[in-house]
């Protein structure tokens, strides 16, 4: 299937979940994390969730990663550019939902994406290769165009896996793993 059609489907199905359902099934996403191999590093980037969308809460991988000490970094996107900077959050790191509804630092200390170890990805579907589709700007292939080749790209979905996703591009970098409430699907 195409990326469009995909991306309508998946927005259809998500606007259908009730606030209980996608709290039950961000807990779920934030628990199979726990099994992964990816906790002996010290960056994280966390996308902060667009309620209005219906996005993964991702307050419970926040909990995680502040329990575990380690250093997490958040974005503020630029909408003209299409690109993003990345901030460290910390207690004392003030942040303003922007116009799109995404909470974003209004300041803070900026972060270099070669500094980040493992990114974990928003995404409305995903197919059995790590192909990923987003809502179509394009912010994250650029930011991780511009992380570290090894860096660990972790997808999270309310959704299982699509067979394919037919018109990927040059452009695309693939995830490494994805996260669902029922399965953790690793591409290497
Ligand atoms: N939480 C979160 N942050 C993120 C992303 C994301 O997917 N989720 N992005 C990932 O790339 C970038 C922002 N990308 C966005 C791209 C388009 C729209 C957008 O078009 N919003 C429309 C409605 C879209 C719809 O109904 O699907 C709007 O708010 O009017 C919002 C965010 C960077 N930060
Ligand atoms: N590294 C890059 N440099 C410049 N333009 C890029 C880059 N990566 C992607 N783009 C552009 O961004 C857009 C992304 O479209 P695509 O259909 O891949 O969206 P998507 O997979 O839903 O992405 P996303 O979730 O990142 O928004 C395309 O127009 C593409 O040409």
């Amino acid at each position: 299937m195409l990326k469009k059609e995909i991306r309508l489907a998946s927005k259809t199905k998500r606007n259908q979940l009730s606030a209980n359902n996608i709290d039950e099934k961000s807990i779920a996403i934030a628990n199979q994390l726990l099994a992964l191999n990816i906790w002996q590093y010290s960056f994280y980037h966390l996308f902060l969730s667009i309620e209005q969308l219906k996005e993964i809460n991702t307050e419970y991988i926040l909990h995680i990663l502040s329990g575990k000490d380690k250093n997490i970094v958040v974005s503020k996107s630029d909408f003209e550019a299409l690109t993003m900077k990345h901030f460290l959050l910390t207690d004392a790191t003030p942040l303003k939902v922007n116009k799109w509804g995404i909470p974003e630092p209004v300041n803070g200390i900026e972060i270099s994406p070669k500094q980040i170890d493992v990114v974990f990805i928003p995404l409305l579907a995903f197919d059995l290769k790590g192909n990923r589709i987003g809502y179509g700007k394009g912010f994250y292939d650029r930011f991780l165009s511009e992380c570290k080749t090894d860096v660990i790209k972790i997808g999270l979905s309310f959704f299982e896996a699509v067979e394919s996703i037919e018109d990927t591009n040059e452009n695309d970098i693939p995830l490494d793993y994805c996260i669902t409430p029922e399965k953790v699907y690793n591409f290497n």
